[in-house]
Order: structure tokens, then C-alpha cells, then sequence
């Protein structure tokens, strides 16, 4: 099922039958529906209503996730992934109602699903087309990441004729290897250092410290990453950054009491396995303990999702890359 995603003040939620007369409004508008190449102009009432049934039918058999972009509860447009037959890839397209143009919020609602589909979904690359005349898509596609593959043309029905249009790629990897710790924002006035003279960054070590909780029936305590935050929605182990002036296990007492309001004062923090992979912008340190007492009960005090995982179902939780190799090891300790 489509979720409803945070990007800022944007909120990304599935379409509803409601937002057929909004929809309506702003796709029949020729500055917007001349850039889109399905839609006839003008654009009747019909096709409003028949779209958003059509993308609750593919959002409910997973071929297609499309959200409305709203603000306030203001529609304002419109962002989609569309997943290919084996769900590996996925196609995003985009439209914004001119009136809030130029803002950045066609790359914010952009950058989220794209995060969202190269990190949730674990699709393995995005691609997207813009038309050649329409230079504002292809530099949001640009900010995102995305390079130019090649040309093609594509039938523009509202235009009644065959138009250029530039292909364009985004591939996992390249995606997470670039991927920053903040959310990509419009910044103009910045140009973008010459790759040829910057020098490699290096990669920096990032020390995180993480509990496997179990409980009387060693189920682990997984708790969902909240929106606003770097990699939102997948599943993890509690825990966070170790800071200077702490030992993993301080670090790892503190975290438990912010994050879920339990005290692991006393307990028995058992070293289990670390993490040692590239986490994209840094090198991930990560030494994993199992806690099987605490007191009080894990309550989630930042906005995650909790839930008790049995060993053997955590493959169906989307969890970070670096977490994969994690997996089978609690599944051998608890199986
Ligand atoms: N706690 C935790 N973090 C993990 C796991 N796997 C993994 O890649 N990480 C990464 O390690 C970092 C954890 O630091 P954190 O939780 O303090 O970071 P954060 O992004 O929430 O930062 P913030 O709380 O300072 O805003 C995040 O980048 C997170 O994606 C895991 O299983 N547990």
C-alpha cells in the first residue's frame, strides 16, 4: 500500500476520490498538462476521478505508488512511482501547479520518494523523462542525482504530436553513495564544486551503538525510522550516535531512555557482532548488544513505530543494507 510520507512542510499521501475536483483545476492548465504526455487538453472532469481510482487499484496490488503533494491539506500536485513487471525499477513523474512554482518543492516531494523507493523498496535503479523544452524538470531530475542516458520521443496528446525527450537514470548505488545527511533543499546561489578538482571525500567513521531487545519469547524490539529523518521508514535496532565524552554503553543507556523510556542501568549489556560497512555518506561502526532485562516498557518517545519481531520474520522488515548481515546471525542465536 501507498504511505502517506513527510518532506518538510509537505505532506505526500495517497489520492482520494475527494481530490478529483482539485485535480481537475490544476492538470487542466496548459502550462502544466502540456509537459505531461497522456493527458488530452482540455482535460475533462471524467479522467480526474478515473485516474485516482486507477492509482488506488495499482497502489493496492503494488505496481504503482502515487501521492498527492500537499501543503496545509492544500493539494498541489501530484508525484508517482511506477514499478516495472519484476518490481526491480521504477519510473517517477512528477507536476506542480504553477502557482507555487519555484520553491523547491518539485525536488522536495521528488527527493522523498525517490529515498523512499532506492531505500524502502530497495528497487535497484529509478529512471524518468522530461520533455527537452521543459528545462525545469530536467534540473530537478539533476539535483536528485539522476544522469541523462539518452533521447528518445514520445507522443504528447495534449500537444497532438511527437515530441524530444531526455532519458534519465538514478541507480541505487550511486543514490546512496551520494546520499547527504540532510534532505536535498534548493540552494541556487551555490554553484557545484568542478568534479574534476575537488578531491575525493574521504570516508568518515560514524560510532553507533544499537540493542538487539529481547523479550520472554526472544522477539527483538525493531523500531521504524520517523518521517524527517534520513533513511525514514526502514526498520532498525534502537540506539544512535555514541558522543564524545561517552562509552558505547553510556551512549547506548542514554539512547534507550530518549528513545524508548527504559533504563538499562545495571543491566546486562551483552556485546553480540558489530557492523563494519560504507552506510553511504559514512562508514558505519556499529557494535550491537543483546539486553534481555530493563525496566520500564520500551514506549516510543521520538515518533518511530515499534514492534516485537520474531527472529525469523525480520526479512519482511526493510531494514538499512548495513543491517542485512545481522540478520541471520539473531536468527542462529534465537532459532
Ligand atoms: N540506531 C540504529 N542506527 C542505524 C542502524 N543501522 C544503520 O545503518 N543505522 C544508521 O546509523 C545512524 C544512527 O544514528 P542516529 O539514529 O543517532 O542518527 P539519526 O539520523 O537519527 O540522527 P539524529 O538523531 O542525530 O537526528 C543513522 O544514520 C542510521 O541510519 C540500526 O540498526 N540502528
Amino acid at each position: 500500500m501507498t504511505p502517506e510520507l513527510k518532506a518538510g512542510a509537505l505532506v505526500l499521501r495517497p489520492l482520494q476520490p475527494e481530490d478529483a475536483p482539485a485535480i481537475h483545476r490544476l492538470v487542466n492548465d496548459w502550462s502544466v498538462v502540456r509537459m505531461l504526455s497522456r493527458l488530452p487538453f482540455p482535460y475533462p472532469r471524467e479522467l480526474a476521478t478515473e485516474w485516482i481510482e486507477s492509482t488506488r487499484r495499482d497502489s493496492a496490488q503494488g505496481q504503482a505508488h502515487h501521492f498527492a503533494i500537499t501543503r496545509d491539506d492544500a493539494l498541489l500536485g501530484a508525484v508517482g512511482l511506477v514499478l516495472s513487471d519484476d518490481r526491480r525499477s521504477g519510473s517517477i513523474g512528477y507536476w506542480l501547479a504553477p502557482a507555487v512554482w519555484g520553491q523547491g518543492l518539485t525536488t522536495q516531494a521528488a527527493q522523498r520518494i525517490v529515498e523512499w523507493g532506492l531505500t524502502v523498496l530497495k528497487l535497484e535503479k529509478l529512471t524518468a523523462t522530461a520533455a527537452q523544452d521543459n528545462p525545469a524538470s530536467a534540473a530537478v531530475l539533476r539535483k536528485l542525482g539522476f544522469h541523462k542516458t539518452g533521447t528518445s520521443s514520445r507522443r504528447f496528446v495534449s500537444r497532438g504530436q511527437d515530441c524530444a525527450v531526455d532519458l534519465y537514470e538514478l541507480g541505487r548505488a550511486a543514490f546512496l553513495a551520494g546520499a547527504q545527511d540532510d534532505p536535498v533543499t534548493e540552494s541556487p546561489s551555490v554553484p557545484p564544486a568542478p568534479a574534476s578538482v575537488a578531491p575525493a571525500p574521504k570516508p568518515r567513521t560514524l560510532l553507533v551503538v544499537a540493542a538487539a531487545l529481547l523479550d520472554g519469547q526472544g522477539r527483538i524490539l525493531l523500531a521504524r525510522r520517523p518521517e524527517g529523518k534520513r533513511l525514514a521508514g526502514l526498520w532498525e535496532f534502537p540506539g544512535g550516535k555514541v558522543e564524545r565524552d561517552e562509552t558505547p554503553e553510556q551512549a547506548l543507556i542514554r539512547e534507550m531512555r530518549e528513545e524508548l523510556g527504559i533504563d538499562l542501568a545495571g543491566a546486562c549489556l551483552a556485546p553480540f557482532t558489530f557492523v563494519s560497512e560504507n552506510a553511504g555518506p559514512f562508514h558505519l561502526l556499529m557494535p550491537l548488544y543483546v539486553v534481555r532485562r530493563w525496566r520500564g516498557v520500551p514506549t516510543p518517545r521520538e515518533g518511530q513505530a515499534l514492534e516485537w519481531v520474531a527472529a525469523t520474520d525480520l526479512e519482511r522488515y526493510p531494514m538499512p543494507d548495513p543491517d542485512l548481515p545481522l540478520i541471520p546471525l539473531l536468527q542462529e542465536l534465537l532459532g
